[in-house]
Protein backbone atom coordinates (compact mmCIF):
# COMPACT_ATOMS: atom_id res chain seq x y z
CA UNK A 1 0.00 0.00 0.00
CA UNK A 2 1.31 3.45 -0.93
CA UNK A 3 1.49 6.66 1.04
CA UNK A 4 -1.26 9.18 1.60
CA UNK A 5 -1.11 12.73 0.31
CA UNK A 6 -1.39 15.74 2.61
CA UNK A 7 -2.12 19.32 1.64
CA UNK A 8 -0.96 21.38 4.62
CA UNK A 9 -2.02 25.02 4.72
CA UNK A 10 -1.87 25.36 0.95
CA UNK A 11 -2.83 28.86 -0.15
CA UNK A 12 -2.68 30.24 -3.67
CA UNK A 13 -3.37 33.87 -4.59
CA UNK A 14 -3.37 35.76 -7.87
CA UNK A 15 -2.74 39.50 -7.90
CA UNK A 16 -3.41 39.67 -4.14
CA UNK A 17 -6.76 37.81 -4.46
CA UNK A 18 -6.94 34.50 -2.58
CA UNK A 19 -8.01 31.67 -4.88
CA UNK A 20 -7.37 28.60 -2.76
CA UNK A 21 -6.92 27.83 0.89
CA UNK A 22 -6.93 24.15 1.73
CA UNK A 23 -5.71 21.68 4.32
CA UNK A 24 -6.67 18.09 3.60
CA UNK A 25 -5.38 14.54 3.88
CA UNK A 26 -6.07 11.97 1.14
CA UNK A 27 -5.63 8.32 2.14
CA UNK A 28 -3.98 5.75 -0.15
CA UNK A 29 -6.62 4.65 -2.70
CA UNK A 30 -8.96 7.47 -1.73
CA UNK A 31 -10.22 10.13 -4.16
CA UNK A 32 -10.57 13.74 -3.01
CA UNK A 33 -12.89 15.52 -5.46
CA UNK A 34 -12.38 19.24 -5.99
CA UNK A 35 -15.32 21.13 -7.44
CA UNK A 36 -15.90 24.81 -8.10
CA UNK A 37 -16.90 27.28 -10.80
CA UNK A 38 -14.79 27.89 -13.88
CA UNK A 39 -11.76 30.00 -13.00
CA UNK A 40 -11.95 29.20 -9.27
CA UNK A 41 -8.47 27.67 -9.27
CA UNK A 42 -8.98 23.91 -9.51
CA UNK A 43 -6.33 23.30 -12.18
CA UNK A 44 -4.09 25.79 -10.38
CA UNK A 45 -4.18 23.62 -7.25
CA UNK A 46 -3.15 20.56 -9.30
CA UNK A 47 -0.32 22.60 -10.83
CA UNK A 48 0.92 23.44 -7.33
CA UNK A 49 0.90 19.78 -6.32
CA UNK A 50 2.66 18.81 -9.56
CA UNK A 51 5.25 21.57 -9.18
CA UNK A 52 4.44 23.42 -12.39
CA UNK A 53 2.52 26.41 -11.05
CA UNK A 54 3.04 29.56 -13.13
CA UNK A 55 5.12 32.22 -11.39
CA UNK A 56 2.28 34.77 -11.57
CA UNK A 57 0.67 32.98 -8.60
CA UNK A 58 1.72 33.53 -4.98
CA UNK A 59 1.62 30.16 -3.23
CA UNK A 60 2.54 28.75 0.17
CA UNK A 61 2.00 25.59 2.19
CA UNK A 62 3.36 22.06 1.98
CA UNK A 63 2.31 19.02 -0.02
CA UNK A 64 3.51 15.73 1.47
CA UNK A 65 3.39 12.18 0.12
CA UNK A 66 3.96 10.07 3.23
CA UNK A 67 7.11 11.53 4.78
CA UNK A 68 8.30 13.17 1.56
CA UNK A 69 7.83 16.92 1.21
CA UNK A 70 6.95 17.21 -2.49
CA UNK A 71 7.06 21.01 -2.36
CA UNK A 72 10.81 20.76 -1.77
CA UNK A 73 11.30 18.74 -4.97
CA UNK A 74 11.42 19.69 -8.65
CA UNK A 75 8.46 18.39 -10.72
CA UNK A 76 10.42 15.50 -12.24
CA UNK A 77 11.24 14.12 -8.79
CA UNK A 78 7.69 14.34 -7.40
CA UNK A 79 6.42 11.21 -9.19
CA UNK A 80 3.01 12.73 -9.66
CA UNK A 81 0.91 11.19 -12.47
CA UNK A 82 -1.52 13.44 -14.30
CA UNK A 83 -4.45 12.79 -16.63
CA UNK A 84 -6.06 15.67 -18.49
CA UNK A 85 -9.22 16.02 -20.61
CA UNK A 86 -7.17 15.08 -23.66
CA UNK A 87 -5.20 11.81 -23.62
CA UNK A 88 -2.21 13.69 -25.12
CA UNK A 89 -0.72 10.65 -26.85
CA UNK A 90 2.30 11.25 -29.08
CA UNK A 91 0.83 10.83 -32.60
CA UNK A 92 4.15 9.91 -34.22
CA UNK A 93 4.67 6.91 -31.90
CA UNK A 94 2.84 3.59 -31.77
CA UNK A 95 0.83 2.70 -28.69
CA UNK A 96 3.85 0.73 -27.43
CA UNK A 97 6.10 3.74 -28.08
CA UNK A 98 3.82 5.93 -26.00
CA UNK A 99 3.98 3.43 -23.16
CA UNK A 100 7.71 2.69 -23.29
CA UNK A 101 8.37 6.40 -23.09
CA UNK A 102 6.79 6.51 -19.61
CA UNK A 103 8.72 3.65 -18.00
CA UNK A 104 11.33 4.95 -15.55
CA UNK A 105 14.78 5.10 -17.17
CA UNK A 106 16.27 2.85 -14.49
CA UNK A 107 14.50 -0.12 -16.11
CA UNK A 108 16.77 -0.50 -19.10
CA UNK A 109 16.25 -4.03 -20.40
CA UNK A 110 14.39 -3.81 -23.71
CA UNK A 111 12.46 -7.04 -23.32
CA UNK A 112 11.55 -6.23 -19.71
CA UNK A 113 10.28 -2.80 -20.78
CA UNK A 114 8.20 -4.35 -23.55
CA UNK A 115 6.82 -6.92 -21.12
CA UNK A 116 5.74 -4.13 -18.76
CA UNK A 117 4.12 -2.21 -21.63
CA UNK A 118 2.16 -5.30 -22.75
CA UNK A 119 1.09 -6.00 -19.18
CA UNK A 120 -0.06 -2.39 -18.78
CA UNK A 121 -2.12 -2.64 -21.98
CA UNK A 122 -3.72 -5.86 -20.79
CA UNK A 123 -4.49 -4.10 -17.50
CA UNK A 124 -6.69 -1.61 -19.38
CA UNK A 125 -8.22 -4.29 -21.64
CA UNK A 126 -6.24 -3.33 -24.73
CA UNK A 127 -4.33 -6.59 -25.16
CA UNK A 128 -2.45 -6.81 -28.44
CA UNK A 129 -2.86 -3.13 -29.38
CA UNK A 130 0.84 -2.26 -29.00
CA UNK A 131 1.56 -1.73 -32.71
CA UNK A 132 -1.45 0.50 -33.41
CA UNK A 133 -1.10 4.20 -34.19
CA UNK A 134 -2.95 6.41 -31.68
CA UNK A 135 -4.90 7.94 -34.62
CA UNK A 136 -6.55 4.60 -35.28
CA UNK A 137 -7.96 4.26 -31.74
CA UNK A 138 -11.38 5.35 -30.46
CA UNK A 139 -11.65 8.08 -27.84
CA UNK A 140 -12.23 5.52 -25.09
CA UNK A 141 -9.23 3.45 -26.21
CA UNK A 142 -6.99 6.53 -26.25
CA UNK A 143 -8.13 7.39 -22.73
CA UNK A 144 -7.18 3.87 -21.61
CA UNK A 145 -3.74 4.12 -23.22
CA UNK A 146 -3.24 7.40 -21.34
CA UNK A 147 -4.22 5.63 -18.11
CA UNK A 148 -1.85 2.72 -18.82
CA UNK A 149 0.93 5.21 -19.55
CA UNK A 150 0.47 7.18 -16.35
CA UNK A 151 0.38 3.98 -14.27
CA UNK A 152 3.60 2.77 -15.92
CA UNK A 153 5.36 5.92 -14.77
CA UNK A 154 5.16 4.55 -11.19
CA UNK A 155 3.40 7.60 -9.71
CA UNK A 156 3.00 8.03 -5.94
CA UNK A 157 -0.16 10.09 -6.45
CA UNK A 158 -2.63 10.71 -9.29
CA UNK A 159 -3.98 14.09 -10.36
CA UNK A 160 -7.05 13.99 -12.58
CA UNK A 161 -8.06 17.20 -14.37
CA UNK A 162 -11.52 16.44 -15.80
CA UNK A 163 -10.26 13.29 -17.50
CA UNK A 164 -13.76 11.91 -18.19
CA UNK A 165 -15.42 15.04 -19.55
CA UNK A 166 -14.90 14.28 -23.25
CA UNK A 167 -16.25 10.74 -23.06
CA UNK A 168 -19.90 9.87 -23.66
CA UNK A 169 -21.99 8.64 -20.75
CA UNK A 170 -21.30 4.92 -21.02
CA UNK A 171 -17.57 5.28 -21.66
CA UNK A 172 -17.35 7.78 -18.87
CA UNK A 173 -18.78 5.25 -16.42
CA UNK A 174 -16.39 2.54 -17.62
CA UNK A 175 -13.40 4.85 -17.42
CA UNK A 176 -14.30 6.06 -13.93
CA UNK A 177 -14.57 2.48 -12.70
CA UNK A 178 -11.22 1.59 -14.29
CA UNK A 179 -9.33 4.63 -12.98
CA UNK A 180 -10.70 4.43 -9.44
CA UNK A 181 -10.16 0.67 -9.21
CA UNK A 182 -6.52 1.02 -10.39
CA UNK A 183 -5.97 3.75 -7.80
CA UNK A 184 -7.44 1.54 -5.07
CA UNK A 185 -5.45 -1.52 -6.17
CA UNK A 186 -2.22 0.44 -6.01
CA UNK A 187 -3.09 2.50 -2.97
CA UNK A 188 -2.66 5.77 -4.84
CA UNK A 189 -4.16 8.91 -3.35
CA UNK A 190 -6.09 10.82 -6.06
CA UNK A 191 -7.07 14.46 -6.52
CA UNK A 192 -9.95 14.73 -8.99
CA UNK A 193 -11.01 18.04 -10.51
CA UNK A 194 -14.45 17.93 -12.10
CA UNK A 195 -17.66 19.85 -12.85
CA UNK A 196 -19.68 16.64 -12.89
CA UNK A 197 -21.47 15.64 -9.66
CA UNK A 198 -21.69 12.08 -11.01
CA UNK A 199 -17.87 11.91 -11.10
CA UNK A 200 -17.79 12.92 -7.44
CA UNK A 201 -20.38 10.31 -6.56
CA UNK A 202 -18.51 7.57 -8.43
CA UNK A 203 -15.26 8.61 -6.73
CA UNK A 204 -16.96 7.91 -3.40
CA UNK A 205 -14.59 10.08 -1.36
CA UNK A 206 -14.81 13.50 0.23
CA UNK A 207 -15.65 16.56 -1.88
CA UNK A 208 -14.09 19.99 -1.42
CA UNK A 209 -15.88 22.94 -3.04
CA UNK A 210 -13.78 25.99 -3.80
CA UNK A 211 -14.68 29.50 -5.02
CA UNK A 212 -18.20 30.73 -5.84
N1 LIG B 1 -0.69 31.43 -16.29
C1 LIG B 1 -1.64 32.21 -15.80
N2 LIG B 1 -1.46 33.54 -15.72
C2 LIG B 1 -2.43 34.35 -15.18
N3 LIG B 1 -3.61 33.90 -14.75
C3 LIG B 1 -3.84 32.59 -14.83
C4 LIG B 1 -2.89 31.67 -15.36
N4 LIG B 1 -3.41 30.42 -15.30
C5 LIG B 1 -4.66 30.57 -14.77
N5 LIG B 1 -4.92 31.86 -14.49
C6 LIG B 1 -6.14 32.40 -13.83
O1 LIG B 1 -6.22 31.76 -12.56
C7 LIG B 1 -7.57 31.50 -12.23
C8 LIG B 1 -7.73 30.02 -11.91
O2 LIG B 1 -7.59 29.26 -13.12
P1 LIG B 1 -7.79 27.68 -13.16
O3 LIG B 1 -7.45 27.23 -14.53
O4 LIG B 1 -7.09 27.07 -12.02
O5 LIG B 1 -9.36 27.55 -12.92
P2 LIG B 1 -10.28 26.24 -12.94
O6 LIG B 1 -11.08 26.27 -11.69
O7 LIG B 1 -9.45 25.04 -13.20
O8 LIG B 1 -11.21 26.56 -14.19
P3 LIG B 1 -11.96 25.61 -15.27
O9 LIG B 1 -13.03 24.89 -14.50
O10 LIG B 1 -12.52 26.58 -16.25
O11 LIG B 1 -10.91 24.70 -15.84
C9 LIG B 1 -8.40 31.99 -13.41
O12 LIG B 1 -8.87 33.28 -13.08
C10 LIG B 1 -7.43 32.04 -14.54
O13 LIG B 1 -7.79 33.03 -15.46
Amino acid sequence: MGDGLRLEGVTIALGGRMLISITHAVEPGEVLTIMGPSGSGKSTLLAYVGGFLDRVFEASGRVRAGDVDLTALPPEDRHVGILFQDPLLFPHMSVAGNLLFAIPAALRGKSERMRLAREALAGVELDGMEDRDPDTLSGGQKARVALARVLLSAPRTLLLDEPFSKLDTELRQQMRRLVFSKARERGLPVLLVTHDEADAQAAGGPVVRIGG
